[in-house]
């Protein structure tokens, strides 16, 4: 059976840009619209030229080299003509390939918001389609507030459709602008459109995910006719967010029930590199990937249920509905206390540990780890502990080095200018081969200060941790009170790349520290030393 074609549109520098607390440069967009490109998206949408400097500057020249490059603006206002609407003109005048309007199909916001008559505003499509199009440009319209519309006013969304197809739009998106309709309903109302003669691949879907309902309410309106989606890298958009295209991707290229009617511009080996894609835009964003995100987070092929990694590990099929290999994730076996012996062998298999089922040492590890969690340690997000408290148990740690005392200062005080200043102030003594060395540094805040003195002379091994850096530092307090326990989780880093996490628990949150810091230090040295071990690296 011939499968039918489902474009891709992306919002993400235009909806996605409209994300409280996203503003991207146009550095930042010439990059995510190489990336989209690159990834093989139909139509990336650029912004709004004309409404603001940014934009405008970004429409200064096609950005795109396969996807067809969209410009966003509005219907042209009522009381001018079409060449005499400065934003239609900032529109034309831009480097675009497309574009989209957004127009309103929603009587009560005619009324409200335009001012205008319901007939006015059918004019306004119209003329704004068709300067488009003379234009040689295709025209899109995205029939705002549609579902809402359409409820209200179910002719009156529809002739506003009509108006925009009339005129030769090769596009109609319908818009779930507030993000309240439910999949139900968009099934319901987009089977109406079609039914009223807008044929499916001449329309589009746009919705919010204000209820949860993005995906799904795209999925529908599929199921009912649509061949364009819009949406957004992550989910990013206003309010609640777009319909996610990294989910919506991998779900119509590898669930049958749509793999088998639809494709998409993505092929198998593009769907390789979604992990990789959605990663990247975070890191652009300066965040931390959603760990929960479905198919590419770092959780979506991850267990550390003893019962599943059981199963899994004799086939992954047991517990995973698609393979972490189709979407470029990874599968992760993680050891905790929720788990049994065979997310153990699994864990050390991959640093180069082989154990036997029936090995005490097992026993004594598993007990060790579980004992541990009890008391506050997290080994799921600490790899690199793990690592060491395994290696300890099941074979041997060099005694690289031993700290005899540490001692941390924090004074508050008025330095030589009359400037009220705090000062931390670290000294560690460390003993390597019988040999004593005592190292003092001030830091930025007292755990600064701890690691700068510790990694400040290690002797023969200083050389081998001079590319070592910190990437972050996180701190979680279990419980309230004056008795709580601090967990300090370190992220570190080598000039290979290589990433690890270490944990320490205490009631001192320096203490808690130093263990995770005199880890990331051992880690380090294993590493340089055995390969396998840097498997806990990723
Ligand atoms: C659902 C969506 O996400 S739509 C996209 C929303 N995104 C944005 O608005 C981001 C970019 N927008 C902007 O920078 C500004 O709104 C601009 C530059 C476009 C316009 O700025 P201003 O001219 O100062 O108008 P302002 O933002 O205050 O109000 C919007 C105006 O557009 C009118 N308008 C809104 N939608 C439409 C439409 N589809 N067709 C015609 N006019 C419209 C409103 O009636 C209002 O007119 P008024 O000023 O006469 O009341
Ligand atoms: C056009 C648009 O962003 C919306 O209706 O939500």
């Amino acid at each position: 059976m011939k499968r039918e074609r489902i474009f891709l549109f992306d919002t993400t520098l235009r909806d996605g840009q409209q994300t409280p607390g996203v503003d991207f440069s146009v550095e930042d967009k010439i990059a995510i619209a190489a990336m989209l490109d690159d990834f093989g998206i139909d139509y990336v949408e650029g912004g709004y030229p004309g409404a603001n400097p940014t934009d405008t500057a970004f429409f200064a020249k096609r950005r795109t080299r396969n996807a067809r490059f969209v410009a966003f603006g509005m219907t042209k206002r009522t009381g001018v003509s079409a060449a005499n609407d400065p934003g239609l003109a900032g529109l034309l005048q831009s480097a675009s390939d497309t574009i989209c309007l957004v127009a309103k199909s929603w009587d009560y916001h005619v009324a409200v918001a335009l001012g205008c008559t319901n007939a006015e505003n059918l004019d306004n499509i119209a003329a704004s389609v068709e300067a488009v199009v003379i234009s040689g440009r295709e025209a899109m319209v995205d029939c705002e507030h549609f579902f809402d519309g359409y409820k209200a006013n179910p002719d009156y969304a529809l002739a506003c459709a009509r108006a925009a197809y009339d005129a030769g739009a090769r596009w109609i998106v319908l818009c779930d602008t507030n993000g309240g309709t439910q999949p139900q309903e968009i099934l319901t109302i987009v089977t109406a459109v079609v039914a009223a003669g807008i044929p499916g691949d001449r329309l589009g879907i746009h919705a919010h995910n204000d209820t949860g309902q993005a995906v799904a309410n795209s999925l529908a309106a599929v199921e009912a006719g649509v061949r364009q989606i819009q949406g957004t890298l992550n989910g990013i958009g206003e309010r609640c967010g777009n319909a996610n295209l990294v989910t919506l991707i991998p779900t119509l290229a590898l669930k049958e029930v749509y793999a088998s009617r639809f494709e998409t511009a993505i092929d198998t080996d593009r769907l390789q590199e979604l992990t990789k894609l959605s990663h990247a835009f975070d890191e652009l964003l300066n965040r931390s990937p959603d760990h929960q995100m479905p198919y590419v987070g770092a959780s979506a092929f991850a267990t550390k249920a003893g019962i599943h990694a059981s199963a899994l590990l004799k086939d992954p099929r047991t517990y995973e509905h698609v393979t972490p290999e189709s979407v470029g994730n990874l599968r992760k076996v993680m050891v905790s206390d929720q788990g049994g012996k065979a997310n153990f062998i699994n864990a050390l298999k991959r640093r180069g540990i082989v154990v036997g089922k029936d090995d005490p040492r097992l026993d004594r590890l598993i007990s060790i780890v579980k004992e541990r969690e009890a008391t506050g340690y997290a080994y799921e997000g600490a790899d690199a502990s793990f690592a060491i408290l395994a290696r300890r148990t099941l074979g041997h740690v060099p005694d690289f080095f031993h700290v005899e005392s540490f001692r941390v200062m924090v004074e508050r005080r008025f330095d030589a200018n009359g400037q009220l200043k705090t000062v931390s102030e670290a000294v560690v003594r460390v003993l390597i081969d019988g040999e004593e060395t005592l190292s003092v540094a001030e830091g930025h805040g007292p755990v600064n200060a701890l690691d700068l003195a510790l990694r400040k002379d290690l002797g023969k091994y200083q050389h081998e941790i001079a590319d070592l850096e910190l990437a972050d530092y996180k701190v979680r307090i279990l419980n309230g009170g004056t008795e709580a326990i601090t967990r300090v989780l370190i992220e570190s880093t080598d000039a290979t790349g290589a990433r690890w996490w270490t944990v320490g628990v205490s009631d001192n949150i320096i203490d808690a520290s130093f263990q995770a810091l005199m880890d990331s230090i051992v880690f380090k040295l294993l590493k340089n030393r055995d390969g396998a071990v840097a498997a806990a690296a990723e």
